[in-house]
């Protein structure tokens, strides 16, 4: 099926995301959708956050998408069920996939999720893990340094390290084997989370996870692109363009992101 896959995120952050699938499927056509004006959800009543999220899913599905992808998890966590329920294609979130790679990752049965104040009080990460196994203890803690860091383009080096340090510091002396990256802002400060905790944790980002589902949707369901060829994506913000477009060309290594503005 020649349709495009749809995808959306508060801001940046779902092209981590994005880079997995690009890399896994380059034949599809992907359109992606970054809420950076109203970025950050994190702080976020549910309500709004379900509010933001329809509007964008309704934009995707007039741009006629074949499947949704919601690569965020405080989207995930309040609207994933409704959206899956009413909308006339499928609609993926980042949770699930998440809790599986970690619930198949660890080893002593201790995780810990790092999101935002609103996936940590959703307790939707624990909901999810509980189902895959109800040994596992799962602590949650949340970020909110964090995403405002990736949003402006300031992810690497000094200042970005010493706010994770801080951010992780009740993390100190605790014994789990395994850290979730829940918010998919995340991965672009992957290395210096990985520092802090050790090398002996394992850290899981769901963006890979989740590419690999919808890899295997297409498959079961051939509704694979058949047009032949590598697709560029497509990429729509509320807010900066010239900002979003220096980091997805950056992350993504792309030489010229086509980056269009849309508004709510
Ligand atoms: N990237 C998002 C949201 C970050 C935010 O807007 O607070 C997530 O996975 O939760």
């Amino acid at each position: 099926m020649d349709r495009p896959i749809g995808i959306l995120d508060s801001g940046v952050g779902g092209l981590t995301v994005v880079k997995e699938i690009m890399h896994l499927l380059p034949n599809e056509q992907l359109i992606y959708v970054g809420d950076t004006a109203r970025c950050p959800y994190g702080p976020r009543s549910p309500q709004e956050v379900r509010k933001f999220t329809w509007q964008i899913s309704l934009a995707l599905q007039k741009m006629n998408v074949k499947m949704l992808i919601i690569a965020c998890n405080t989207a995930t966590a309040v609207a994933l069920n409704s959206l899956s329920r009413q909308m006339p294609f499928p609609v993926l979130g980042v949770i699930f996939p998440g809790a599986r790679a970690a619930s198949k990752a660890t080893r002593n049965h201790k995780v810990v999720v790092l999101g935002t104040s609103g996936t940590v009080k959703s307790g939707a990460y624990e909901y999810a893990i509980s189902a895959l196994s109800s040994s596992s203890q799962v602590e949650a803690l949340a970020c909110p340094t964090f995403v405002p860091l990736v949003e402006s383009n300031e992810y690497e080096g000094e200042f970005a390290h010493k706010m994770v340090q801080e951010a992780l510091a009740p993390l100190k002396g605790k014994d789990f084997d395994t850290v979730i990256l829940g918010c998919t802002h995340y991965p672009l400060l992957q290395g210096h989370i990985e520092e802090v905790v050790g090398e002996h944790v394992h850290v899981v980002s769901s963006a890979q996870e989740t590419a690999n589902d919808v890899k295997d949707y297409l498959d079961f369901h051939q509704q694979h692109n058949t047009k032949p060829g590598r697709k560029e994506p497509i990429f729509y913000a509320t807010g900066s363009i010239p900002m979003f477009k220096e980091i997805a060309e950056r992350w993504l290594a792309l030489e010229h992101a086509d980056v269009r503005r849309i508004q709510f």
